[in-house]
């Protein structure tokens, strides 16, 4: 179970808790057995800190077996602290937005954070770590930051478009960071 945050900066500690948040969402959070799904790809990309196509493409291949079917668009998103227009590429990503499909977002290294905006107006943030697996719902309004690493790789299946498409709300981000 990913860690989940509070505004006040309360953790979840209660199973119970953490699922009525999950479900009130819409998301889908599941662990993959990386070791198990691993792809052979990946090494040579966290050593370079660099992403190429084909390796990518790699990637994807090797963990056919483990991704949900059923999606029309994927990719490989590798973000690292030396990765060309990096701030540009965070600044797209925290702002509060919502995504027109369903997506599927499976942590391969690194870690990061999604903030989600609650039914009732509240928020909180979810720490995504490798092998956390997280379906989050067309409509679901939310962000995603990176922690001090700055590193994530991460699958990332879209419903229905080719690629990542953001609808921005703008809904303030009440955490303070
Ligand atoms: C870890 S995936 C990068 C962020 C992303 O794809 C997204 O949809 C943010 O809202």
């Amino acid at each position: 179970m990913p860690t989940i945050i509070h505004l006040d900066g309360r953790r979840v500690q209660d199973p119970a808790e953490a699922a009525a948040i999950i479900q009130s969402l819409g998301l889908t959070v599941a662990g993959l057995d990386l070791a198990a799904a691993a792809p052979t790809e990946l090494e040579p990309v966290l050593r370079r800190q660099r992403l190429d196509n084909w390796r990518a493409e790699a990637i994807l291949a090797d963990l056919a077996n483990a991704l949900p079917p059923g999606y029309a668009g994927r990719d490989v998103v590798a973000l690292f602290p030396d990765t060309d227009g990096l701030d540009s590429i965070l600044a797209a990503f925290h702002r509060t937005h919502v995504h027109d499909d369903d997506e599927i977002r499976l942590i391969l290294a690194g870690e990061g954070v999604f903030g989600f905006v609650l039914p009732d107006g509240d928020q909180v943030e979810i720490t995504v770590v490798p092998g956390d697996l997280v379906g989050v719902p067309a409509g679901a309004e939310h962000w995603f930051r990176l922690t001090e690493s700055r590193t994530v790789v991460a699958v990332r299946l879209f419903g229905t478009n080719p690629d990542w498409r953001a609808r921005y709300t703008d809904t303030p981000i009440r955490f303070p960071h």
